[in-house]
């Protein structure tokens, strides 16, 4: 199937993280595709990619990248497809570095920001689905379902405590 969601990241050492993402795309079904793709080191590639974005169809891209982490927002320079921000969790600064380059866009060209690390690829995923939801009903469905899901987890843990 045609992928919906282009999820690209800096480096392949990012998919320990990035793998949440597409993790939480699968559970809901929806088609995407991987790429490495690095702002610094494959600019023109990087160019291409987001270049072609809207007219290969994609619906969102979750762009994930550690340190001095430009490839959400040089991502969102080239395209109109909205852009979701992953900071990857650096060794050196902890993803500090990460959060502050992906967070602090200049306006008029924005990224949506998630956590750092695990929880927030989690969410980028989620994120871009719901997205979609606003125009596909399935998808709406299979979110609502998942919420329900997850509510019952937590009263069943709470539960425990008993
Ligand atoms: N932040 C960027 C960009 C970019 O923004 O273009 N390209 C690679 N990187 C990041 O460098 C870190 C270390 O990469 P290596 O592990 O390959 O040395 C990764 O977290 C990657 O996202």
């Amino acid at each position: 199937m045609k992928p919906q969601v282009g999820i690209i990241m800096g480096s392949v050492s990012d998919w320990e993280t990035m793998k949440y993402a597409c993790e939480s795309l699968e559970q809901l079904e929806i088609p995407y595709e991987k790429r490495v793709v690095s702002a610094h080191r494959t600019p023109d590639l990087l160019f291409e990619y987001a270049e072609s974005a809207k007219e290969r169809d994609l619906k969102v891209i979750i762009a994930g990248a550690g340190g001095a982490a430009h490839l959400p927002g040089m991502t969102a320079a080239k395209t109109i497809v909205p852009v979701i921000g992953v900071p990857i969790q650096s060794k050196a600064l902890n993803g500090m570095d990460s959060l502050l380059s992906i967070v602090q866009m200049p306006g008029g060209v924005p990224v949506a920001t998630v956590a750092i690390g695990k929880a927030g690829a989690v969410n980028a995923g989620l994120f871009a689905a719901q997205i979609l939801a606003a125009f596909d009903s399935k998808i709406a469905d299979r979110l609502e379902a998942l919420r329900d899901e997850t509510r019952e987890k937590v009263l069943q843990s709470s539960e425990q405590l008993k």
